[in-house]
């Protein structure tokens, strides 16, 4: 079956905000109440955050709670529910196993037929040591990627990514000129760094680029013992805020209309008039300021 473009349409979006713990069926089935609700709502396309199915940071129990994907029965609970409800669905990320000692971070965008249409490895892994003592080695755990992926729903164009890659805007910036009019970012912020930078980083993504950014978020304290910040995102390309949760599971939504894309790229041509320059570095600048210093 094909989904007929309906570019100019309105759309509602739903992010599912979740407090994953270490039990992936249990996981799975607050995710698949969550969207039931958001459909009953209206929702055409709901996003859920990264690590849908388990928030586990010890390597070795990570690896033996994960299936490979074509086994995983948490990404065919999911495909069902998007055939079932007919929306558009995308799993933020599942950690899957794609190797015997290898695991992926991996977000999957599911059209109303539950068959998926893309899929995105998150490419920036979180290796960090945090001022409140917080540290994570996400490379121990996962095999990062090393592709941008767009894809087409049936409104428009949607750049993948996951979290920490929220942070290199060159990676939006490539997904913007190859089409995007939404960026999907969804997250597991820590609560410390999402409180100093979730925020600007999101709306500055939207900013820039005249994209609404779709950022589903995990919040709160889980399991594990971690604790994210939550606040999941509907950003308009204006840099709006049009829909965020709090730090508890849930959902939130919030109409899209691709049309204020078009609009925000006419008011600020700004991806129009990038990459005008030449970087000027110290060798070059000295024979520069030679010439100037001769001429006096
Ligand atoms: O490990 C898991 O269980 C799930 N994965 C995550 O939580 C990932 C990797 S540790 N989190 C981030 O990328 C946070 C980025 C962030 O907080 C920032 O950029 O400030």
């Amino acid at each position: 079956m094909t989904f007929q473009l309906r570019e100019n349409s309105t759309f509602r979006v739903a992010l599912i905000q979740m407090q994953s713990g270490r039990r992936p069926a249990a996981n799975i089935d607050s995710a698949v109440k969550l969207i039931g609700k958001a459909k009953d709502r209206g929702a055409h396309y709901v996003q859920t955050p990264e690590m849908t199915n388990v928030m586990e940071s010890d390597r070795e129990r990570l690896l033996a709670l994960i299936a490979p994907e074509e086994a995983d029965p948490g990404l065919a609970a999911l495909r069902d529910t998007a055939r079932k409800h007919r929306i558009w669905l995308h799993i933020g990320s599942l950690a899957v196993r794609i190797g015997p000692e290898s695991a992926a971070n991996r977000s999957y965008l599911i059209d109303p037929n539950g068959d998926i249409v893309a899929f995105y490895d998150k490419i920036h892994m979180f290796d960090v040591d945090l001022p409140n003592g917080e540290s994570h080695r996400e490379s121990r755990m996962f095999r990062p990627g090393d592709r941008a992926v767009v894809a087409d729903l049936p409104w428009g164009r949607i750049g993948l990514s996951i979290c920490y890659d929220l942070r290199f805007p060159a990676l939006y910036r490539a997904l913007a000129e190859a089409g995007a009019s939404f960026i999907a970012i969804p997250a597991a912020f820590t609560r410390q760094t999402g409180q100093a930078h979730w925020h600007v980083l999101t709306r500055a993504r939207a900013i820039e680029n005249g994209c609404y950014v779709f950022a589903a978020a995990q919040g709160g304290v889980h399991e594990s013992g971690r604790e994210t910040f939550g606040h999941s995102l509907v950003v308009d390309p204006w840099g709006v805020v049009i829909a965020e949760n709090s730090t508890e599971p849930g959902f939130v939504m919030a109409e899209v209309d691709p049309a204020a894309v078009t609009a925000a790229r006419s008011r600020i041509p700004s991806l129009q008039h990038g990459r005008r320059f030449e970087l000027v570095e110290p060798s070059t600048a000295a024979v520069h300021l030679h010439a100037l210093q001769e001429a006096k």
